[in-house]
């Protein structure tokens, strides 16, 4: 028997991932959506040619469930899901915040669970996935989960106890980078320059910097070195970030991130 695959809640997240799986070699037959609002199934449906079925159907029919709806609407898909979820099937939760023992005291006993925080780089194939096992999770299903996930990009298992961290830092990791290129095209036209050839330049210099921390082999420290010339540019710009305190700023910001994605364990905040 082919297993089939339900994403749950199919919005930005849900999307990347059903993308990915099937730009990965996943059929459109052994996947299944939901979403709450028709005009959105039928999207999927015509985007995809995947069958958009109810929350209940999905769990009869799927055994790896895809819970990939916000956080603060958890608790009411586990309330409609509850009583048609076998406790066989593999339950893999990627909403920020909430512990897989929220799942497992709304789910049948035994219920495997997992924990993932992946990103929207998911959707070029470049997300890192962090991965967690519930109480009754086995390597067997966080492989699995793996599996899936690993088609988007990279994955990385940790202790549930650093997956508030995991999202401060990776989950919403893309933004800040989204934010510094948005900040420091608006300093190119200061400088003077047209904004779409300031947005080249500044998204070029983050794709070398990306790829140059990621396959140099060399710390970013001495990455930044060979930049920063002896009474040159660089350490000008340097010395101006360290008196904005903007490494403090990025600490207290990821710091931020920690401590909304922990308020957000109870699905209701
Ligand atoms: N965006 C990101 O970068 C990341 C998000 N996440 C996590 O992914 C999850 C989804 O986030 P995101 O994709 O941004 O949010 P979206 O709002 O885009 O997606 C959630 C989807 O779930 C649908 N939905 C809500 N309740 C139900 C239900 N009962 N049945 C079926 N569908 C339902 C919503 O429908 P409707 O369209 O009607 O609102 C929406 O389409 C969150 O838990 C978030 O923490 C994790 C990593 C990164
Ligand atoms: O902002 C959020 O809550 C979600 C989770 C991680 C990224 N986006």
């Amino acid at each position: 028997m082919t297993e089939k695959v339900a994403v749950l809640g199919t919005g930005k997240i849900g999307e990347a991932l059903l993308s990915g799986m099937i730009r990965g070699g996943w059929s459109p037959s052994d996947l299944l959506v939901t979403a709450r609002r028709p005009e959105r199934a039928e999207e999927l449906r015509a985007r995809y040619g995947v069958e958009a079925v109810s929350n209940a159907e999905a769990a009869k029919a799927a055994e790896t469930l895809i819970l990939t709806v916000k956080p603060q609407d958890m608790g009411a898909l586990l309330d409609e899901l509850a009583p048609h979820v076998p406790a066989d099937r593999l339950v893999v939760s990627g909403a920020a915040g909430i512990p897989t023992s929220f799942f497992e005291a709304r789910l049948a006993a035994g219920t495997p669970v997992v924990r993932v925080m992946t990103n929207t780089p998911a959707l070029v194939d470049e997300a890192m996935s962090v991965i967690s096992a519930g109480s009754h999770a086995t390597e067997e299903h966080l492989a699995h989960t793996e599996a899936i996930f690993g088609g988007v990009g990279k994955t990385l298992r940790v202790p549930e106890s650093q997956q508030d961290a995991a999202t401060a830092l990776s989950g919403s990791g893309p933004a800040y980078f989204y934010f510094l290129v948005e900040a420091m095209t608006d300093a190119g036209i200061l400088l003077g320059l047209p904004r779409d050839k300031a947005h080249d330049l500044i998204v070029q210099a983050a794709i070398g910097a990306a790829v140059m921390l990621r396959d140099s082999d060399q710390h970013p420290v001495t990455l930044r070195e060979a930049v920063t010339s002896p009474a040159g540019t660089t350490i000008n710009a340097i010395r101006e970030l360290e008196s904005h305190g903007v490494r403090a700023a990025l600490i207290a910001a990821l710091e931020a991130a920690r401590d909304r994605s922990r308020e957000l364990a109870s699905g209701n905040s």
